[in-house]
């Protein structure tokens, strides 16, 4: 049987990898067959992003009957109420033990869902691992997206050797930690306790050295004594713009300050730096959020 689905078009070398950094972040269709077109390997995506354009795919005969679903380590996250296909799909996997029906939006200070087990053990922890890195999650206590793999090694890749770096919203340590091996320290901030304790043990499961993790409030971050800091990550989409100030303040001349945004035009946060020493800004889609709305970031250098 065959089917119409979004798909991006790699050259054959790169496939590989492409399919492993589309399947880390979620994005991977993996009901159905990638393909070879000329020289290029066309690889369905489960959303439309950028360059991806439709093309016709084989379904794999045996997972035609399996659900929708995000993987986070060893569980299934779905979009629907439906125990019975919950039941299917921990039987397709050997590595899931769980599967879960989110029963709210990502809401509140802690940007945390609740959820429903649907299947397998009760719980909402598990071990998930990213480019070699292992963090342990609790999606119940704290928030976790595996979505954003590939945009935190685009973040590695445009760092210098030895950088200090801030992350003001760090979760249980996933930027902060990929971002360590490349800087000379990581400070990593995030308000929810359970956050912070989660990202101290990720931090010694992966042996990192370099990472500070920081209960605080952002907001407070410049009263505490930090030095000039040469790149910002600030990953809290729907309130970032409240702490630009303060990420301005603390980032030095010639910095990066990297804002994420969830957005409906294009550049709807460029007003939000007037007045700021901004100098050169790069806005880029990140994914698809939701219909006619999506995860932004703008990388700006900081000009004083
Ligand atoms: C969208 S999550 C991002 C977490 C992490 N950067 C990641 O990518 O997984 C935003 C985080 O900001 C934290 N947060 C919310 N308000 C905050 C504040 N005022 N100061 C510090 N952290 C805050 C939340 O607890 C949450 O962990």
């Amino acid at each position: 049987m065959t089917t119409t689905q979004w798909c991006l078009a790699v050259p054959k070398s790169d496939a590989e990898a492409m399919r492993r950094r589309l399947a880390a972040s979620g994005l991977l269709d993996r009901r159905l067959k990638p393909r070879a077109e000329g020289g290029r390997v066309l690889l369905p995506v489960t959303e439309p992003c950028e360059g991806a354009r439709r093309c016709a795919f084989e379904q794999f005969p045996e997972r035609l009957m399996l659900p929708r679903h995000e993987l986070v380590g060893g569980i299934a996250i779905m979009q629907e109420d439906d125990p019975a296909g919950a039941e299917r799909l921990l039987a397709s996997r050997p590595s899931l033990h769980t599967v879960l029906f989110p029963e709210s939006a990502v809401e509140g200070e802690y940007r945390t869902r609740r959820f429903t087990v649907l299947a397998g053990t009760t719980t909402t922890k598990t071990r998930y691992t990213e480019y070699g890195l292992r963090f342990d999650v609790d999606l119940g206590l704290a928030y976790f997206s595996a979505r954003l793999a590939t945009e935190r090694q685009r973040i590695l890749s445009l760092m210098s050797e030895g950088e200090c770096v801030l992350d003001m919203f760090a979760g249980v340590g996933p930027f902060a930690i990929t971002l360590a091996p490349r800087a000379q320290v990581v400070f990593a901030a995030d308000i929810n306790p359970a956050a912070v304790h989660l990202m101290i043990h990720n931090i010694a499961l992966n042996r990192t050295r370099n990472v500070v993790p920081i209960l605080a409030d952002a907001a407070h971050l410049s009263r505490i004594g930090m030095p000039s800091i040469d790149r910002i990550v600030m990953n809290l989409p729907l309130a970032a713009r409240e702490f630009l100030d303060t990420a301005f303040s603390l980032c030095r001349d010639g910095g990066w300050i990297h804002l994420y945004a969830l957005q409906e035009r294009e550049g709807e946060y460029l007003p939000l730096l007037d007045g700021l020493p901004a100098g050169e800004v790069t806005e880029r889609e990140v994914r698809t959020y939701s219909p006619g709305r999506w995860h932004a970031v703008y990388d700006i250098r900081v000009e004083k």
